[in-house]
């Protein structure tokens, strides 16, 4: 209905509820379906009756309000009735079936397009169903959520922290050094036969490979030793150096340790606790030419500067001999 006629329907449905009784669903079902229309029971009517024959004063005033008169309901004209069925009788139970219908094929079935079109799609007959492999088997429980394997605390590394992995390594040669000749372990001053009087104090390589220095010989200290001006060198002036007289000073049993670089011969006992690389390493090129072991580990040290006050002379073969070099300066000698 156009809402326009809302309103009076309303109203009319108002004024029938106020003097009607409304039936229930099922009891206007079953009118619908067993008798025809009957003007239903005047409530209003019946309740003014009874209070007439009790002589009950009725409510609300006789004088204001219009009172329903009991009728014979045999000649009354028929009332007109209002069920809130009414609809389901006419449109809304057209409506109901039409919903419960199937819906309408599209197109047609009657149509020209449904006629010209080859057979389509939806009406071919439904595939054949293809063949299904199998499904791949499911990995078991115990596999698949199997927990990670534990590891135990004891087999964990402790990760690297950043200072340590962007140190250089220092527990093996550095890249360009190679590999250190004939290193063995650190002799002791014990084993040369040295009294600990001799202040060479054993060194033994740390956790880093580095070589523990005993207190008071840092290079620092050795710097300071340099400018002090004490005679390093062990001898009153510079002497020609044979290689007898280089091979006997091995720094064995209480002699110095003299090595030959470049033809330069220093004396290398002062140096010893002081050498970082560690004693053991300085003293395998005591009594012999050095150079060729110094220039594998670090061809980058200045060894004339760090040992300018420790060189005895120059090596010079047995026939140049001479048993001292008097008056000699390093510019005469080279
Ligand atoms: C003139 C004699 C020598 C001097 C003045 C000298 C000086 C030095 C200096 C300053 C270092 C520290 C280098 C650095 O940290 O970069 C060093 C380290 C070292 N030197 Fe010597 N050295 C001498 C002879 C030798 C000889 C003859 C050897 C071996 C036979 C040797 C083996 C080593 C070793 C193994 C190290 C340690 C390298 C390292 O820390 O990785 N040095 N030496």
């Amino acid at each position: 209905r156009p809402p326009s006629t809302w309103l009076a329907y309303i109203a009319r449905a108002w004024r029938s509820a106020a003097s009607t009784t409304i039936p229930d669903r099922s009891q206007m079902d079953a009118g619908k379906r067993d008798a025809p229309a009957e003007p239903p029971q005047v409530e209003l009517q019946a309740r003014t009756k009874q209070e007439t024959e009790n002589n009950a004063p009725s409510f609300p005033s006789p004088q204001t309000t219009p009172k329903a008169s009991p009728r014979d309901a045999q000649n009354a004209p028929a009332v007109p009735t209002f069920t809130l069925n009414e609809h389901e009788n006419s449109d809304d139970e057209e409506d109901e079936e039409e919903d419960n219908l199937p819906p309408p094929s599209f197109p047609a079935l009657n149509s020209a397009q449904r006629a010209s079109a080859p057979t389509p799609s939806f009406a071919m007959p439904p595939p054949t169903k293809p063949t299904l492999m199998a499904p791949p088997p499911k990995p078991s429980a115990s596999t698949s959520l199997m927990p990670p394997p534990r590891v135990a605390p004891s087999s964990l590394r402790a990760l690297p922290t950043s200072s340590q992995s962007m140190r250089v390594p220092t527990t093996g040669p550095l890249p360009n050094r190679g590999p250190l000749p004939n290193r063995g372990p650190p002799v002791s001053n014990g084993s040369l036969g040295l009294p600990p009087s001799a202040g060479l104090a054993v060194k033994t390589p740390n956790a880093r490979g580095k070589v523990l220095l005993s207190p008071g010989h840092s290079p620092l200290d050795w710097a300071n030793l340099l400018r002090s001006g004490k005679n390093l060198s062990g001898v009153d002036s510079l002497v020609r150096v044979t290689p007898s007289m280089l091979k006997e000073k091995n720094g064995r049993k209480g002699k110095p340790a003299w090595s030959s670089y470049q033809g330069k011969v220093y004396n290398m006992t002062p140096y010893l606790p002081f050498h970082p690389g560690g004693e053991g390493e300085l003293r395998r090129a005591a009594g012999k030419d050095g150079t060729k072991l110094f220039m594998e580990v670090h061809p980058w040290v200045n060894w004339e500067n760090m040992l300018g006050d420790c060189m005895v002379g120059i090596l010079v073969s047995e026939e140049q001999a001479v048993p001292k070099i008097v008056g000699a300066t390093l510019d005469d000698m080279d």
